[in-house]
């Protein structure tokens, strides 16, 4: 794997709650060979630190995830994504360290990155004694959008993602994928510049992956970001073209899937190696399973 790939979180711990009093400024950046300046990235991590009692959910991690790309930050149960997603996004706060969106600090500046950014958080919350049609004109508003645009943006998204037949039923009697369906779309009303999906792809059944899916190319297409955590290695490798992974609180390796992948037949190998998970069988223990009754 090449060495820009893995990344070198500090192993240190940093004192009190734990902010390394890193930081950078958000400009674009000369890549130090006197070439073009390279585009800042869509959203910067640096230092970022939660700790949970005794447990350090989220230790140090520095990231750079850039603009225009299918992101996936994948790693195993309990490796911190989720808690890295709700602190990038404004929803967690951080212990320490910082956050940028599009140039703009989360904790000092929320304003100009929550009307940047749509969030599909895990276990989503919605207004649920609306109706679909209704919570996608109640979000439009509180985003400022005018009514007659909410309409229109409201028909569309619920028409490609099939939920037009469904709009006037309250959300609370939507199933699991219609439910992440009306908060995909709630999260683009407003066209954010970055999107983020806390595993968008459970409980959703393939047809509607695939609308899902092709609603977000179009999106990154066009020159939006799409960061997304998920643990199927399969689904991640045929969607992004960027991957960050993440074990226990730290982020092993970054880059381009190429880069991430290096000389592993697939990513769910690399990611196993990353993991230190490969060759091992914790399944050998229970040799009374299946076994003569
Ligand atoms: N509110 C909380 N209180 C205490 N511990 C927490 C809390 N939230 C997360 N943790 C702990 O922090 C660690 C990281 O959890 P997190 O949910 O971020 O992982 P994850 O990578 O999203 O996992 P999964 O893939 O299983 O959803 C886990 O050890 C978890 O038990």
């Amino acid at each position: 794997m090449p060495e820009q790939a893995r990344d070198h979180t500090p192993d240190r711990a940093p004192e009190g709650t734990g902010a390394p009093a890193r930081m950078r400024d958000d400009e674009a950046r000369d890549d130090g060979a006197g070439g073009a300046p390279t585009a800042p990235p869509a959203v910067r991590v640096e230092g970022l630190w939660k700790r949970f009692g005794e447990q350090i959910a989220v230790a140090g991690i520095d990231l750079a995830l850039p603009a225009g790309r299918f992101i996936g930050l994948v790693g195993p149960n309990g490796a911190g994504k989720t808690t890295t997603l709700s602190m990038v996004t404004g929803l967690l706060r951080p212990d320490g360290g910082r956050v940028t969106v599009a140039g703009h600090d989360v904790w000092r500046d929320p304003v100009e990155v929550k009307a940047r950014i749509g969030v599909l958080p895990e276990g989503l919350r919605l207004f649920d004694r609306l109706s679909g049609r209704e919570l996608l004109g109640y979000t439009g508003r509180l985003r400022g959008l005018p009514g007659a645009e909410v309409d229109k943006r409201a028909t569309q998204l619920l028409d490609v993602l099939d939920l037009a037949g469904a709009q006037h039923k309250l959300v609370i009697d939507y199933s699991t994928g219609m439910r992440k369906k009306i908060g995909l779309a709630a999260a683009l009303l407003h066209n954010p510049e970055v999107l983020f999906l806390d595993e968008p792809f459970e409980g959703v059944d393939p047809v509607s992956a695939q609308t899902i899916r092709s609603v977000l190319e179009r999106y990154t297409d066009s020159g939006a970001t799409v960061v997304f955590s998920s643990h199927v290695m399969e689904l991640v490798e045929s969607l992004c073209d960027w991957v960050a992974v993440m074990v226990a609180g730290r982020i092993r390796a970054q880059g381009t899937l190429a880069e991430v992948r290096s000389d592993a037949p697939s990513l769910q190998d690399a990611f196993l190696e990353l993991v230190g998970a490969r060759g091992l069988d914790r399944s050998e223990s229970l040799d009374w399973l299946g076994g003569a009754r």
